[in-house]
């Protein structure tokens, strides 16, 4: 059976046959609970991703990088927009998200500063 909440087969649209009450309540949840699994794959992947992405920067001021902030959280909304998702949710979603990775990389920073040099070591 094709999963009516899948983004690619549907867009999100309600099956036509939907149960009422606390039937379609345990329904619905069943479809956040299978979004919210490929939801934190993608996320774990994107972690990787800028946890690599931080093994070239070697400043504070290249962790924060206002600049790519601002890109990212306007194409974020426009993406939302153009999904029919409140762009201010998938934005104040992304901030939340881009502000522990910035606390990430920073530590890495720092524990990297912490650790003698490779070529330090006898
Ligand atoms: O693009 C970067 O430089 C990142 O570190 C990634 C990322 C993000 O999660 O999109 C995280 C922190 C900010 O510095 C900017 C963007």
């Amino acid at each position: 059976m094709t999963d009516p909440y899948d983004a690619g087969a549907s867009a999100g649209r309600p099956p036509v046959d939907a149960a009422d009450g606390p039937a379609r309540i345990a329904e619905l949840r069943a479809a956040v609970d299978r979004l919210d699994q490929r939801i934190v794959e993608l996320l774990a992947v994107r972690t990787r991703v800028v946890r690599e992405l931080t093994v070239h920067k070697s400043d504070e001021a290249a962790v924060r990088s206002p600049d790519r902030v601002r890109q990212v959280l306007d194409r974020v909304r426009e993406l939302a927009d153009r999904h029919g998702m409140p762009p201010e949710v998938a934005v104040a979603t992304y901030r939340a998200l881009i502000e522990e990775l910035t606390r990430m990389q920073l530590e890495m920073l720092a524990a990297r500063r912490a650790a003698p040099a490779p070529t330090d070591r006898p």
